[in-house]
């Protein structure tokens, strides 16, 4: 629709800088930035070309925790919107939808029209990505109950939905899964009937088998898979034993017992050539486990889902203190009923939260030195509280304390209720669709010969994930929407399009309404 700001179908660019093949997208990409010694700052531009692949290959989604809230309610989502299942509520008819879904629901900016007005085209109209209702879908849980009844149990989704989606999910049971009792809390044995047996190296040849196997008899090309299973605690990291990938895959077949659960999937899954993603906190990616990534290009993100508090803790930081307004006092109290926050009433799983909970306002403290001494930062507390009658419905409660003018306070108190699955099952899903854009991408400098693969951390996922892995030696950046633009700006350079730079100078300098429009 010429001049309604909206692009509705997939954008095309015309430009000598993208060349669109049968196959490919490939982008002649400027990447510009300034460099600085001393206090001299020289601009810099790097001449890069992205190749995309265009052909969106058959994709299977596995869950580790399929059965927990986020996995059933995720299942249960896309399916209802396959089939376009409807369901009443006293409110009245509800249609599925993936609201919360940036891939799904939101748009970026690829432009300006004719009257120098701003032009918006969804996310996936922008570089081709897969649609969440062509995932195959299945996974792993220590409890051998079926989605359906899994879904019941989760008590998220309303009953008239359930009712409709039950026939299809009873038929869809988890594969055991490995079970290691001191890794969660001990509240979660009591469901704990669905588990491998065997020494660590057989348990994991067992998840390559279950890979393999699905991917075989689903005809797929690709397989995600994502950890949505419970918190676990740190494991330690040990020189000899998890340092490295040889160490680490020496540990694993000695049975070693610093090797967790989630770091055996990731084994499984790097091995299997699958992108792995932890949406739980602890440090699943040891070193040796991110080397043993880099070692065979396979993709890795992680952690820990950024669905609520920390979502808002991020923006909310970023506002006081890069408005000149000194943070001082951050308090983050939540009490939640599902069996995470279950999980998490144990003093090991909730620091692994904990920790994941507190890093989120490092950078932006960090990188302001005019109001916070090196070794200075705002106090900051996080307290999570399980209270089973609220179920999935987390209640957040945050104050923010912040020194003003000339010795004035602010105090910004919140509330915050949401059903915390709900929240994170459209992230999961971004997570995904977002990673396998990433195995679709190849890179490479103008002046060399051979393409390559980006860096195995998926850093660009970092607005998805309160406690973001970055490359080794990399700047972890949590406010948001820098890390929003990271992936909008991504997905420009992917079709030879500029980074926003919001300075909308079309509107500040009237000679430039007047030049004709250049086309780079
Ligand atoms: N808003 C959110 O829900 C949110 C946000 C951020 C992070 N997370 C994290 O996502 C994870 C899942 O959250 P949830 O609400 O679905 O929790 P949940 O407890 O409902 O689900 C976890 C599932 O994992 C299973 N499980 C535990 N250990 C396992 C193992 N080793 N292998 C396979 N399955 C195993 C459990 O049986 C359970 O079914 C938690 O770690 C949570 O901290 C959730
Ligand atoms: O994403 P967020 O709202 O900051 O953090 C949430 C915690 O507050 C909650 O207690 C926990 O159960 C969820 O897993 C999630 O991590």
């Amino acid at each position: 629709m010429a001049g309604s700001g909206f692009v509705g179908e997939e954008i095309r660019v015309e430009s000598p800088d993208v060349v669109y093949t049968d196959t490919d997208i490939l982008s002649y990409y400027n990447y510009n930035d300034s460099r600085i010694r001393g206090n001299v700052v020289t601009p810099t531009t790097e001449r890069l070309v992205f190749k995309t692949q265009r052909q969106l290959p058959k994709t299977g989604l596995l869950l580790v925790g399929w059965g927990g809230n986020n996995g059933t309610t995720l299942t249960a989502g896309i399916l209802a919107n396959k089939l376009n299942i409807t369901w009443n509520t006293k409110e009245g008819l509800n249609h599925p939808n993936y609201l919360g879904s940036i891939c799904k629901s939101v748009t970026m900016r690829v432009g300006i029209d004719d009257r120098f007005m701003p032009v918006y085209a969804p996310l996936n109209n922008v570089v081709p990505l897969l649609n969440p209702n062509d995932l195959e879908i299945w996974g792993w849980d220590i409890s051998s109950v079926n989605m359906g009844d899994a879904m019941r149990r989760a008590k998220v989704l309303e009953w008239d939905l359930q009712r409709q989606l039950y026939s299809n999910l009873k038929e869809m049971l988890p594969w055991p899964s490995i079970y290691i009792p001191e890794w969660i809390a001990a509240n979660q044995s009591d469901r704990a009937d669905n588990c491998l047996k065997g020494t660590k190296l057989e348990m994991v040849n067992t998840l390559r088998q279950n890979i393999k196997d699905f991917k075989n008899s689903r005809r797929l090309e690709k397989v995600v898979i994502v950890w949505t299973a419970n918190t676990e605690k740190f494991a330690q990291i040990r020189p000899g034993v998890n340092d490295t990938a040889d160490n680490l895959l020496r540990s694993l077949e000695n049975n070693s017992s610093d090797i967790s659960p989630s770091t055996m999937f990731a084994i499984a899954s790097i091995l299997e050539g699958c992108t792995y993603i932890n949406g739980s906190p602890q440090n699943t990616f040891v070193p040796g486990c991110i080397e043993l990534a880099e070692r065979y290009h396979v993709l890795i993100a992680g952690d820990d889902f950024k669905s609520g508090q920390t979502k808002i803790k991020s923006v909310l930081s970023d506002f006081l203190i890069n408005s000149g307004l000194k943070l001082q006092s951050v308090v983050s109290y939540n009490h939640l009923g599902n069996n995470d926050g279950k999980n998490l009433s144990a003093p090991e799983t909730f620091r692994s939260k904990e920790i994941s909970k507190s890093g989120v306002i490092d950078d932006v403290v960090r990188a302001n030195r005019l109001m916070y001494r090196a070794d200075e930062s705002p106090d900051h507390c996080v307290v999570i509280k399980y209270v089973p009658y609220v179920g999935d419905s987390k209640r957040a409660m945050d104050e923010y304390i912040s020194e003003i003018f000339m010795g004035g306070r602010n105090t910004i108190a919140m509330h915050n209720t949401c059903e915390d699955s709900l929240l994170a099952a459209p992230i999961i899903l971004d997570l995904v669709i977002l990673a396998e854009l990433c195995t679709r991408v190849l890179v490479k400098r103008d002046k060399d010969e051979e393409f390559t693969k980006m860096h195995p951390v998926m850093s660009i996922l970092s607005f998805l994930l309160k406690s973001p892995q970055v490359p080794p030696g990399s700047p972890i950046v949590h406010t948001l929407f820098p890390q929003r633009y990271a992936i909008t700006n991504f997905f420009k350079a992917l079709i030879g399009l500029p980074p926003e730079n919001f300075m909308l100078l079309e509107h500040k300098v009237p000679s430039l309404r007047m030049s004709k429009t250049v086309y780079a």
